[in-house]
């Protein structure tokens, strides 16, 4: 549990904390287990592969609802908030930023209608053995694997200013 321990100091240190979501769409395709990852178009981690999600705003009742309603944006599928399945907490720090990034992690199996592009993600299905990690940002090999196979997880990132690697990382597994 030494990535918990560390996580919570530094979210209790930080001058700073943003939350935000990030949700995996999961699926068995005729007997093959996809993900779904969107393009990021613009902003934060454009040209990147990854969940979907963002800030939690204060409109959101939960972290849960905001969660769903990212991906409701993101992705143009409906999702409900209940149906989002927390699987653990990862921290973002970045050298020379104040504020420390308090991402929530969920998975969903529910949803209706047809993952569409937005005007922030392009969509798209994979199977678990073709996941792009070197279209992805450092930190997602390490743990995405984990979350592919049911565990929950806890994590704490430290990244170069330039924000391409990282210079130190806990990470803390378990079963669900
Ligand atoms: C640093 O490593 C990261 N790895 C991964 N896998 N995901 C990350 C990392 N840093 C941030 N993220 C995620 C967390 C959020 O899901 C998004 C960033 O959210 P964004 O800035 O796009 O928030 P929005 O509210 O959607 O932004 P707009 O104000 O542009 O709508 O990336």
């Amino acid at each position: 549990m030494a990535a918990a321990r560390r996580v919570a100091d530094t979210l209790f240190k930080a001058p700073k904390v943003k939350h935000y979501t990030l949700a995996f769409l999961l699926r068995d395709n005729n007997g093959t287990k996809e993900v779904l990852l969107g393009m990021k178009k613009r902003g934060f981690g454009a040209g990147k592969w990854n969940g979907f999600g963002g800030k939690v705003e204060p409109t959101d009742a939960t972290v849960s609802d905001a969660a769903a309603r990212e991906m409701n944006e993101e992705a143009l599928v409906t999702v409900l908030g209940s149906d989002m399945e927390e699987k653990g907490t990862l921290v973002f720090t970045f050298t020379g930023k104040p504020e420390v990034m308090h991402v929530h992690v969920f998975q969903v199996r529910s949803y209706s209608g047809v993952p569409s592009e937005s005007d922030e993600m392009k969509p798209q299905w994979f199977t678990y053995d073709a996941i792009p990690y070197a279209s992805m940002w450092a930190d997602d090999k390490y743990w995405l694997p984990s979350l592919l196979e049911g565990k929950n997880i806890v994590g704490q990132f430290d990244f170069d200013a330039d924000e391409t690697k990282f210079y130190d990382h806990v990470l803390d597994v378990t079963d669900a």
